[in-house]
C-alpha cells in the first residue's frame, strides 16, 4: 500500500479529477535523486489505479524550476539507488508513457536535463512565459539517448533536436511553442488556470477513448523504448569515465568543464 504522506521529495494531491505530482526539492531546482524517482513512480501508480483520476499534472515546487534533472550534488559517477545508472529512471519514463491517462507537464520554470526529458515524454505541456527549456547532457557528461533524443526529434524535427543536444542553449516559451515542444504558453500567473482548464476538459471526456488514443500514439513510437534501454546501458559505462566525471565536478565547482584532456 502506497502512502503518499510518507513522501519526502514529492507531493501527491488529487484535485478534482486531476492527480498533481509535484517534485518538491525547490532549493535544488527540483533536481532528482533516487528517492525522488521512487516517489514519482509510486505517485504515478497511485494515479493509474485511482478510477476517479482522469489526468495527471507533473510539475515542480516553487517558481524557479520544473525539474533540472539528476541531482549533481548527490552524484559521484553513478547515482545512489537501484537501476542501471543508480536511478530507476527508465521505469519512471515508462510509467509516464504507459499510464492510460493524459499527463500534462506544468512547466513553471527550468526544464533541464532529465527534467527536459520528462517534459518531452508528457502527453501535453503548458509552459509559463518565464520558464526556460533546454538540454545540458554534453555540458555535464551525460546523455539521455532515446526518449531524450529520438523522441524529442519526433516533436521538434531532427535538425532542431540535434541543435538542442549539441549546443545546450536555453529556449523561451515562445521558442518552445514555435518548435512544437509545448502546446501552450501563458503568463506565469495564469499557469494554474490554464492547467485547470485543460484537466477540467479532460475530466469530461471518455476515459476509455482517451486511453485508446494514448496507446495508439505510443504504439507508433514504442521502438524508442529499445533505443532508450540501449542508451542507458551505454551511459552507465560512460558515467565511470573521467570524461563524464569532469562534467559533474565542473558543475559542482561552478567552473567550465575541460573534457578534452580525458578523451582517449
Ligand atoms: C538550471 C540552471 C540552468 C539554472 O541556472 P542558474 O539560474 O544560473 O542557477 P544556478 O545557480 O545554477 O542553480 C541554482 C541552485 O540550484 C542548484 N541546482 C540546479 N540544478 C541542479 C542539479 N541538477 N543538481 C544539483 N543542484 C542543482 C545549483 O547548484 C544552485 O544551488 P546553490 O546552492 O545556490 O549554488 C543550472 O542550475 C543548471 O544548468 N543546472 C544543472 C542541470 C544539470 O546538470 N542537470 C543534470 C543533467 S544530467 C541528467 O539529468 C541525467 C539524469 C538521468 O536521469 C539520466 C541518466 C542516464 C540516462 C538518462 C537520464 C535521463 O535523464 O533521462
Amino acid at each position: 500500500m502506497i502512502d503518499p504522506t510518507t513522501f519526502e521529495d514529492v507531493i501527491y494531491e488529487v484535485r478534482g479529477r486531476a492527480a498533481w505530482i509535484i517534485i518538491n526539492r525547490p532549493k535544488l531546482y527540483n533536481a532528482f535523486r533516487a528517492q525522488t524517482i521512487e516517489e514519482l513512480i509510486a505517485s504515478f501508480k497511485l494515479a493509474a489505479d485511482d478510477k476517479g483520476v482522469s489526468s495527471v499534472v507533473l510539475t515542480g515546487a516553487g517558481d524557479k524550476a520544473f525539474c533540472t534533472g539528476g541531482d549533481q550534488s548527490a552524484k559521484d559517477g553513478q547515482y545512489d539507488g537501484r537501476g542501471i545508472v543508480g536511478l530507476p529512471i527508465d521505469e519512471l519514463q515508462s510509467i509516464i508513457r504507459d499510464i492510460p491517462k493524459p499527463v500534462i507537464a506544468r512547466i513553471n520554470g527550468f526544464a533541464i536535463g532529465g527534467g527536459h526529458v520528462f517534459a518531452t515524454l508528457c502527453d501535453l505541456s503548458i509552459m509559463a512565459d518565464t520558464a526556460k527549456l533546454g538540454q545540458v547532457g554534453p555540458k555535464v557528461g551525460s546523455v539521455d539517448a532515446g526518449w531524450g533524443t529520438a523522441f524529442l526529434a519526433r516533436h521538434v524535427g531532427d535538425k532542431k533536436a540535434r541543435e538542442i543536444w549539441y549546443l545546450n542553449l536555453q529556449y523561451s516559451g515562445q521558442e518552445a511553442l514555435e518548435m512544437g515542444l509545448v502546446n501552450r504558453v501563458v503568463p506565469a500567473d495564469e499557469l494554474d488556470a490554464a492547467v485547470n482548464e485543460w484537466t477540467d476538459i479532460i475530466a469530461q471526456r471518455s476515459p476509455t477513448a482517451l486511453a485508446l488514443a494514448k496507446r495508439s500514439f505510443n504504439a507508433d513510437s514504442d521502438n524508442i523504448r529499445g533505443i532508450s534501454q540501449f542508451g542507458l546501458n551505454a551511459v552507465k559505462l560512460f558515467y565511470d569515465t573521467e570524461e563524464s566525471k569532469e562534467g559533474m565536478r565542473a558543475f559542482q565547482e561552478k567552473r567550465a568543464p575541460d573534457f578534452h584532456k580525458y578523451v582517449k
